[in-house]
């Protein structure tokens, strides 16, 4: 049973309920869980689980087939990422998207362009209005670059960094939506345990700037020292939530994790 001082916390994201169904294989069953205003929450779970399926729904870019996700009390229109994107939800993806032969400042720049009034055309052409807001685009997108450690390589392209650096600068990207939910799709995968511990340092940095963030994660030494809870999925089922310490002693997720020869 949550404490009196956890049930008056509000929840930020939620789905209730949500099911989808690729053929016949259930990839959600009637999952439901809340993400509470402020926490890092994450999601685990043996491969195939539902993970990244329950990610795609909750920012648009698959549909449930059954149930609802509100985001601040409202439903979340269900397939259109620009419009959750525009209500507060930002993520990244399990692989990485940036375009390589662009400098870092550009990939940056080129995840705000398609929210400027101006658009990028007259951003190019450098009509007065256009070039006022580019500035401001330059300083917000230098923000976000100092925010994750990367202003010293704002110039470089970005097939040139580390793959950990890629991964940080796809997370600047996200930043400059100023999202009220940050979503990480795997954000350590491929990192060594240097990256990660940045990447963790990263990630309660923008915690603390009040962002709440959702993420999957495989690396369980990073899950449970970062996140303030843990939702278990195994085979489309929500099998465990809790802190850290309840669901790594949870028998159901000993099980998940262990039975059957799975990793
Ligand atoms: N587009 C699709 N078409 C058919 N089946 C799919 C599709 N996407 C996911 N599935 C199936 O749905 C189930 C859940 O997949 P999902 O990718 O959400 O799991 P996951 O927990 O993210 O796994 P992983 O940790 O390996 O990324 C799996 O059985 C998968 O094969």
């Amino acid at each position: 049973m949550p404490t009196a001082n956890e049930a008056d916390l509000t929840p930020l994201l939620e789905a209730d309920g949500v099911t989808r169904r690729f053929g016949g294989v259930v990839a959600l069953d009637a999952v439901s869980l809340a993400v509470r205003e402020g926490e890092i929450f994450g999601l685990i779970g043996p491969n195939g689980a539902g993970k990244t399926t329950l990610f795609d729904i909750l920012t648009g870019v698959q549909t449930a087939d059954a149930g609802l996700c509100r985001f601040a009390g409202q439903p979340l229109p269900s397939g259109k990422p620009h419009e959750i994107v525009a209500r507060g939800i930002a993520r990244t993806f399990q692989n990485i998207r940036l375009f390589g032969e662009l400098s870092v400042l550009d990939n940056v720049l080129a995840g705000l362009h398609s929210r400027m009034r101006s658009g990028l055309l007259a951003t190019l052409v450098g009509t007065g209005g256009a070039r006022s807001e580019a500035g401001e685009a330059q300083e917000k997108a230098m923000q976000a670059l100092d925010e994750v450690g990367l202003a010293d390589r704002a110039d470089t392209q970005a097939r040139h960094l580390s793959y950990g650096d890629q991964r940080r600068l796809e997370i600047a990207r996200t930043l400059v939506s100023t999202p009220r939910l940050l979503a990480l799709d795997e954000p350590a995968a491929g990192m060594n345990r240097v990256e990660t511990d940045a990447l963790r340092a990263l990630i309660e940095r923008i915690r603390g700037r009040g962002v709440t963030v959702l993420l999957i994660e495989h690396d369980m030494h990073l899950v449970m020292r970062l996140c303030d809870r843990i939702a278990v999925l195994d085979s489309g089922r929500s099998i465990a939530l809790g802190r850290p310490d309840e669901v790594r002693h949870d028998p159901r997720v000993v099980e998940a994790y262990l039975g059957g020869g799975r990793t």
